[in-house]
């Protein structure tokens, strides 16, 4: 199964693979427009995109979460580790080891930061000792968890929020996060510190990211490769490296181009833009 699941150029195993999908809501909006991704083992890809363009949609196609929303992939395949999962109910999707943040957030209010954590584990069957040492990983991560531990989430920060939500996906030991908007609301050196924080899981605990970010310049620096959407399409993949150095990536959602500062309003952006959308 493995052996199937690796790319034959590069040898990177490919763990997640999205092809060709479409989404529609309720059974007449179409939301995404043909989406193809691949993740491989142990990278942290980005999903880059404004506001709308399907970032989400994406990532709950793959976690099994659209049902909830009356969405449904309505062509192509998800596939992990080369089985289909487009199909696979949330908690199965999650013991497969990959487990979804979602934006916002949504971490149980009336609940403390701990035992927060502890829902995170709850698919698991291999005992206490292993989840009491997990969770001291999470408070070694974040120590301001540990500090929080007994306060009621609803009265913690955003940022204690964004790690406390972080920690209960850490809790479940898996394989691939789906992170939704993890800069959504944050200062911006709270945005550097999550991101870093990411960054140390992915290359201690080797755990495989998939993000989606409307902040592509932070998502770009930690990210090894970025999928761009645009109207439920993927209008742009590639190397972080290269993204960032793309005119059209600088000047479009960098808000930097080699002429200054770009905005819409200007013809020949605009005309540019229609060029590469079509
Ligand atoms: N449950 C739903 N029912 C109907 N339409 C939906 C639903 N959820 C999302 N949409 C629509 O699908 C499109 C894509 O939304 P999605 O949330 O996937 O985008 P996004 O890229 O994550 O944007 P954002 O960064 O603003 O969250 C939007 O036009 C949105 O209005």
């Amino acid at each position: 199964m493995l052996d199937a699941a690796k790319t034959t150029d590069t040898q990177v195993e490919t763990l997640l693979e999205v092809n060709n999908i479409e989404v529609i809501y309720n059974s007449v909006i179409l939301v995404l427009k043909g989406v193809s991704l691949n993740v491989p083992k142990g990278g942290i890809t980005a999903l880059l995109g404004g506001n709308g363009a399907g970032k989400t949609t994406t990532l709950k196609a793959i976690s099994g979460l659209l049902a909830s929303e009356r969405g449904e992939v309505t062509k192509g395949s998800i596939k992990y580790r080369g089985q289909p999962i487009q199909h696979t109910d949330p908690a199965e999707t999650v013991r497969k080891g990959v487990v979804q943040v979602m934006e916002g957030r949504h971490c149980f209010e009336h609940l403390t930061i701990e035992e927060n954590l502890l829902t995170g584990a709850y698919t698991r069957t291999d005992g206490k000792a292993g989840i009491q040492r997990d969770l001291e990983m999470v408070y070694d991560y974040f120590p301001r968890l540990r500090e929080r531990r007994r306060s009621q989430a609803g009265y913690t920060s955003g940022g204690e929020q964004q790690m406390c939500a972080v920690g209960r996906a850490l809790m479940s030991r898996p394989e691939t996060i789906l992170l939704d908007e993890p800069s959504m609301g944050l200062a911006p050196q709270l945005v550097e510190q999550i991101f870093e924080i990411v960054k140390t899981i992915n290359e201690k605990e080797g755990v495989t990211f998939l993000l989606a970010e409307q902040n592509t310049n932070v998502a770009l620096r930690f990210a090894h490769y970025g999928y761009i959407l645009e109207s439920g399409r993927v209008v742009m993949d590639g190397p972080a490296k290269d993204l960032r150095e793309n005119q059209d990536v600088k000047e479009f959602y960098l808000g930097v181009s080699d002429e200054g500062r770009k905005s819409f309003r200007d013809v020949r952006s605009y005309r540019r833009r229609k060029r590469w959308l079509s």
